[in-house]
This record gives C-alpha cells, sequence and structure tokens, in this order.
C-alpha cells in the first residue's frame, strides 16, 4: 500500500499575512473579501490574520519575503490584480511578481500563495474578483491552508 500525504483545509491554529496590492483596489479589494470569507468559514482565528496592503504587484515579493522572515506567519497570501495595457509593461509587472513570489517561497520555505490576477482585460479581472468564474482570493485562501496542513505534516 502506498502511503499517501496530503494537506487538507482545516489545519490548526494558524497564522497568516495577507499582501494586498493597492493597485486595481476595485479588484483587489474584492479578492480579499472571498480570501477573508473563505478563511472565517474553515474557522480561522480572524486575530491571527495580518492584512498588508502594498502599492503594487511588483512590490509584494519584498513584503512577502520580509512577512515570511519574520518567522511569524505559516503562509503569505498574495493578492493582486496585473491588467494588460497597451505597452509591454504588463510582462515586467506580472513576470516580476510571479518570479519574486516563486523565489520568496522556495528561498524561505513559507507558503506563499500566488493570488494575482494576470488578466488581458479590466472583464476578465471582474469576473475572477467574486462573480462568473469565482473568486481567486477564496481559492488561494483555500490553498494556503492546504498547504499549512501538507508542509506541517512533511516535517
Ligand atoms: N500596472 C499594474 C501595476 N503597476 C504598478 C507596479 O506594480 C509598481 O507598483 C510600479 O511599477 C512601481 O514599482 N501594478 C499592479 O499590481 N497591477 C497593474 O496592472
Ligand atoms: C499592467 C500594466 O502595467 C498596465 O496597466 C500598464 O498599462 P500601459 O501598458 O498602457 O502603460
Amino acid at each position: 500500500m502506498p502511503v499517501f500525504i496530503e494537506g487538507h483545509y482545516r489545519p490548526e491554529r494558524v497564522r497568516l499575512a495577507i499582501v494586498v496590492s493597492r493597485f486595481n483596489h476595485f479588484i483587489t479589494e474584492r479578492l480579499l473579501e472571498g480570501a477573508l470569507d473563505v478563511l472565517q468559514r474553515q474557522g480561522v482565528d480572524m486575530d491571527q490574520v495580518t492584512v498588508v496592503r502594498c502599492p503594487g504587484a511588483f512590490e509584494m515579493p519584498l513584503v512577502a519575503r520580509k512577512l515570511a522572515r519574520s518567522g511569524r506567519y505559516d503562509a503569505i497570501i498574495c493578492l493582486g490584480a496585473v491588467i494588460r495595457g497597451a505597452t509591454s509593461h504588463f510582462e515586467y509587472v506580472a513576470g516580476g511578481a510571479a518570479q519574486g513570489l516563486a523565489r520568496t517561497m522556495l528561498d524561505t520555505e513559507v507558503p506563499v500563495i500566488f493570488g494575482v490576477l494576470t488578466t488581458d482585460t479590466i472583464e476578465q479581472a471582474i469576473e475572477r474578483a467574486g462573480t462568473k468564474a469565482g473568486n481567486k482570493g477564496a481559492e488561494a485562501a483555500l490553498t494556503a491552508l492546504e498547504m499549512i496542513d501538507l508542509m506541517r505534516k512533511l516535517d
């Protein structure tokens, strides 16, 4: 029989940081609502959740790294919205955020959850922020809980 190791959504004594970018705040605040709603429903103690707002997605890796290194959090959830404009700026902001957050997770061994929308249009972002395509902030929160549980089991 193989041994299965997998995380579940109800780890105990969870300490979370949520980094939210102010850029495109009309989207990112909806992602935050979705994340907080799920965490509350899963029984997470809201006093153990810290919300940090930063300017844009590009700044998130530094903020996430600082939080991860503090040793105060079991996971860092990053919520942002990068929406394509007329120039190549999108590629740099979205790519920098994705690569920086991935590096932060590997360097610190603290789960860093990529709840950053990277969309071609505002409509696509709205659809993923609590309307027809769900709420990616809520999905990110569930991923954080699963990863916390999994990391504890692998320790
Ligand atoms: N265009 C978007 C940005 N741009 C701002 C950058 O994230 C950054 O704050 C600026 O370049 C200064 O370093 N940020 C987003 O989160 N979403 C965008 O669509
Ligand atoms: C994602 C972006 O950085 C974007 O909003 C910038 O728009 P533009 O390329 O039109 O300057």
